[in-house]
């Protein structure tokens, strides 16, 4: 998979050199390029924004420096393969990015993110390049951010894991919140780790007496209680024929 970035804080994308995305940077797995798009402005301030028609608040960002740093990013057709590309847009006013959306994200070879600041990119650079490929307007959470650069490293992270190889058996993503399955929009439910014993707290009996079915079952119920009580909207997406069918095989 290839990712593009196109923003005037290329420093804001660092972390995307280590840990999990780092790792699969460095193993092949995943071609991110970080672009600057005051690399496509030509006077003296490197401007990128300007007032808005109608008046209002803050500064809109230029459509001509994003109209020339994507039409550069996409002229490379990713060595003119098959890879078509897929805008994706951080905006508050976005659908929700959800694991579900992460996972359709992470089936296609060629992400091309636009994170915006001030008040966002003028529209006719949206509906420009929505005549060329999928766009996918995306918001990571009810509150409003400065600008869409945490989102990239937000949605590059939920869909880099996704890809095959980058997570070890050990992490899968197998019984992931959200992921289908009997756990599927569940949380996950509490973990435990050596030493068995800390400032007089004991680890729950059950995870020590090696009983898988047990085991599984206790973890099911701690997540559905964790559920009710943090996300009661979960609740109702569960498929309660998939735990019946989960307990038999316990
Ligand atoms: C007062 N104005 C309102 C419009 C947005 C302005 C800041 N901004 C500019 C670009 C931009 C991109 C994403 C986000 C954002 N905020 N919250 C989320 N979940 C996001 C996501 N993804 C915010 C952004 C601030």
């Amino acid at each position: 998979m290839r990712l593009d970035v196109v923003t005037i804080f290329p420093e804001y994308l660092d972390p995307l050199n280590v840990s999990l995305v780092g790792k699969a940077r460095a193993r092949g797995q995943l071609d991110v390029r970080v672009h600057d798009l005051r690399a496509w402005t030509y006077d003296r301030h490197n401007t990128v924004d300007d007032t808005p028609y109608g008046g209002g608040p803050g500064m809109v960002m230029k459509t001509e420096p994003w109209g020339d740093a994507l039409d550069s990013v996409l002229a490379d057709g990713y060595e003119a393969g098959s890879h078509a590309p897929a805008l994706i847009v951080p905006t508050p006013s976005g659908r929700p990015f959800t694991q579900e959306l992460a996972v359709e994200l992470s089936e296609r070879p060629w992400l091309v993110f636009t994170p915006a600041r001030y008040e966002g990119i003028d529209r006719r650079v949206i509906d420009e390049y929505a005549t060329r490929m999928p766009v996918y307007e995306v918001s990571i959470g009810d509150y409003v951010l400065a600008g869409g650069e945490a989102a990239v490293l937000v949605v590059t992270e939920a869909v880099a894991r996704l890809l095959p190889g980058v997570l070890g058996n050990a992490e899968s993503h197998r019984d992931d919140s959200f992921a289908p399955g009997a756990m599927a929009n569940l949380l996950e439910g509490p973990v435990y780790t050596k030493p068995p014993e800390w400032r007089g707290r004991e680890i729950p009996d059950v995870l020590l007496s090696g009983h898988h079915g047990k085991i599984a079952r206790w973890r099911r119920d701690e997540a559905l209680r964790r559920t009710a009580a943090n996300r009661p909207d979960l609740i109702e997406t569960c498929d309660p024929k998939a735990f019946d069918k989960k307990d038999r095989e316990m």
